[in-house]
């Protein structure tokens, strides 16, 4: 058939919907795998297919079907053993199977980055019981965050500040971890400035980076991201040297959103996804080539001139507040109204709602990053979920 590429998209939420759109421009068939059916990239995509990426046999089923060119992992939820095996057999993983591997656990990561490449990282231990959850807060020290080890947005994660609440957080974090390995990252709660996540692209030609995105985090989870973040020429040179270091250990080509925490000059690793990052969602108004067409192009071997910015620019995130099994949504016309000189909505058409999900992201581009989050923030407060009864 007369398409540019075969692409299996393992996880279909609002990264992939994005993605699918920047593959599709480039004539890419797409096949969108979900545990759940509708979800956002399926809706656009060529073909879908239903079933859970924990589950080896069926992403083995998946594979034999539709024999793709690359395997883009979109979720970190993965049976990443049969992605290494597929790799070995001659199918192209993005951006490689050591990658997935490696980040879908954070003790992974962690390891490559605080062990093998000596970056400044927090102080941290890994805890599988209550008392070697009290031993790593001792390490530590108070307060201290924990998240299962197999978890993300923030899911399972608290910050303790008395020794009395560590019980509970490690209920927390074993009720609502992923998988089924009870085991936890303490790590000291490191009291930054502010933090970034740095879009780094790993291509045929070398290694790119977008200007530095600022974001604000509540309960692990994004709400508002704007770019460029207020940095240093030091702390950017920092934070580069670190993401370079750490895409080149895991390799292949793609874009990775690299986390750091910054405070004063000192710029601290955290952790990073293989893949585009829900707070560089920004990219969508703030520069050419977005993310989602970087990743693209990098996953493609073709060339990436130029990533030009077009300003101060934010994002505000869209999120229910209760669980529905339907939703409309409302005040879309208001939204894009919002005065400033550029705003923008991306609804995610989500099936169903629960607290705190995710449903669409405000864009907003301005003079000033503080203009474009007021702006960001103010249309998408004007978005509302209609929850019909079922
Ligand atoms: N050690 C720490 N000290 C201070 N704040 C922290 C620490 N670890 C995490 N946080 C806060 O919690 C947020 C989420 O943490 P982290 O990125 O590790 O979780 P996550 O579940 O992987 O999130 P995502 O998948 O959205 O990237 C961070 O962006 C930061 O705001
Ligand atoms: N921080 C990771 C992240 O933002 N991932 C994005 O959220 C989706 C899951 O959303 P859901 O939980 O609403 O289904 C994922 O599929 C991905 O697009
Ligand atoms: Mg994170």
């Amino acid at each position: 058939m007369a398409f540019t590429a075969t692409i299996l998209l393992l996880g279909s939420g609002e990264l992939g919907r994005e993605f699918v759109i920047s593959a599709k421009r480039l004539g890419c068939y797409v096949v969108a795998c979900d545990s759940y059916d509708n979800a956002p990239a399926m809706q656009l995509a060529d073909a879908r297919e239903v079933f859970s990426m924990l589950d080896a046999d069926r992403l083995r089923a998946a594979v034999d079907k539709h024999r793709p060119d690359f395997i883009v992992p979109e979720v970190e939820a993965i049976r990443t053993e049969v992605l290494a095996d597929l790799e070995s057999a001659g199918t192209t993983i993005v951006p490689s199977a050591r990658a997935t591997m490696m980040t879908m656990n954070r003790d992974g990561i962690r390891e490559v980055a605080a062990v093998d490449l000596g970056l400044r990282t927090s102080r941290y231990r890994y805890a599988e019981t209550l008392e070697e959850v009290r031993a790593g807060a001792a390490h530590t020290g108070l307060p201290c965050v924990i998240k299962p080890v197999m978890s993300s947005s923030g899911k399972g994660q608290s910050t303790v500040r008395a020794e009395a609440d560590l019980a509970a957080a490690w209920d927390y974090a074993v009720a609502n971890m992923r998988g089924d390995r009870a085991r936890v990252i303490v790590e000291e709660f490191v009291d930054f400035d502010y933090e970034i996540t740095l879009l780094t692209v790993r291509t045929r030609e070398g290694v790119l980076f977008c200007p530095p995105i600022g974001h604000r985090q509540e309960r692990g989870d994004y709400q508002e991201s704007w770019q460029p973040a207020a940095m240093s020429e030091a702390a950017i040179a920092a934070a580069q040297d670190m993401a370079r270091k750490v895409v080149d250990d895991l390799g292949g080509y793609g874009l990775f959103g690299v986390e750091f925490f910054v405070k004063d000059d000192d710029v601290i690793f955290s952790e990073l996804s293989p893949r585009p990052h829900d707070t560089g969602m920004v990219t969508l108004i703030s520069q050419d080539l977005s993310e989602f067409d970087l990743h693209a192009r990098a996953i493609l071997g073709l060339p990436i001139p130029a990533i030009t910015s077009h300003g101060a620019a934010a994002s505000a995130v869209i999120l229910a507040d209760r669980v529905s099994e339907t939703v409309r949504y409302e005040g879309l016309a208001e939204a894009l109204a919002t005065p400033g000189s550029a705003v923008d909505v991306r609804i995610f058409a989500k099936p169903t709602t629960r607290p705190y999900r995710r449903m669409g992201v405000a864009l907003a581009r301005a003079e000033t990053t503080d203009d474009a989050r007021r702006i960001a923030a103010e249309a998408a407060g004007k978005v509302k979920l209609h929850y019909d009864k079922a």
